[in-house]
């Protein structure tokens, strides 16, 4: 799916302003959209998969206007919101038959194939007969994937889908979403972990307080802020001094030092040596009003 954003803007009745005149365009594979929480992520989503209106600006998903033809673009969407929750009563598999029958037209047999070879896809199979309710927090995202996915959308939209998971399901998360990629559907990824990213988008952009602050690609991202991080082993002093001056990445205690990683424009100390950046810095750097220093 091709979908073009263009001067998107979305003010709530209370007058904040969440999203500011987006512009993107937006192809198929995955697509990250990287933002620390409140910089208008979810907003934006709920925009795209018509449940909520902009307040201006459009969006043309193959060609077709977001608010004129609403009823055929829902049809090709498919969105596992942030607050994704589970009917209590119904079995995994029951779950999702009555997700099937509420976005398909297929016949019993059909479906419940279908369901299985979804359960298999996103390593439910085993569990089939367990209560939703009774996951594990893993598990209820991959349902939610598999929800998601059963009407066989064209655009997939995911809000936030690994906060809270531990280290090995957030890995299988997005192996599942790195499976997905390689099908010709649009697959729309919202997070701020950086690493959600890292490993599995090609296309991102940033937003931070509701604006565009880069879009490209992870590696474009990493390439602005080459030759701005800084390496040096300080003691409690020299570090304290420095924290207060420059946004700090990272820090490794060695030898009772510290070694540090900060971001900074010019050399920050005669011992600083420029590191090889990586995502995560570039996040940084892009968020430089939340340090109050100007970067860029
Ligand atoms: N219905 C609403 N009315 C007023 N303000 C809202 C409403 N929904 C969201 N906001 C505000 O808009 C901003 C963007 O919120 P949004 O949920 O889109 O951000 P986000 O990037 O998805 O962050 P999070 O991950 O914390 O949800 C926030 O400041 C939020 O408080």
């Amino acid at each position: 799916m091709n979908i073009k954003i263009k001067g998107l803007s979305k003010i709530y009745p209370n007058g904040h302003a969440a999203i500011k005149n987006i512009n993107l365009q937006i192809g198929s594979g995955m697509f990250g959209l990287l933002g620390p929480n409140g910089a208008g992520k979810s907003s934006f989503m709920r925009i795209l998969v018509t449940v909520q209106k902009a307040t201006s600006g459009t969006i043309l998903m193959d060609g077709m206007d977001i608010n004129e033809h609403r009823h055929e673009i829902r049809k090709l969407v498919g969105y596992l919101p942030q607050d994704f929750t589970f009917f209590s009563k119904l079995k995994t598999w029951e779950f999702l038959d009555y997700a099937a029958q509420l976005s398909t037209s297929l016949k019993r047999k059909e479906r419940l194939a279908k369901v299985d070879k979804l359960l298999d896809q996103v390593g439910l199979l085993d569990v089939r007969e367990r209560m939703a309710n009774k996951l594990s927090g893993g598990m209820k995202r991959r349902l939610g994937i598999a929800q998601a996915l059963i009407g066989e959308p064209r655009l997939l939209v995911i809000d936030e889908p690994t906060t809270g998971l531990d280290p090995e399901e957030r890995i299988r998360f997005r192996n599942i979403l790195s499976d997905l990629s390689q099908r010709d559907v649009t697959i729309i990824l919202s997070t701020h972990i950086v690493g959600d990213i890292s490993s599995t988008c090609h296309n991102m952009a940033m937003l931070n307080k509701g604006e565009v602050a880069f879009k490209g690609s992870p590696e474009g991202m990493i390439d602005q802020v080459r030759g701005h991080v800084w390496q040096i082993i300080l003691d409690d002093s020299a570090f304290d001094s420095l924290k207060a001056k420059y946004p700090v990445v990272s820090t490794i205690p060695v030898d009772g030092k510290w070694e540090v990683q900060l971001i900074s424009n010019d050399q920050p100390h005669p011992d600083a040596k420029v590191a090889n950046p990586n995502l995560e810095h570039a996040y940084v750097y892009f968020m430089e009003n939340e340090f109050g220093v100007s970067l860029v």
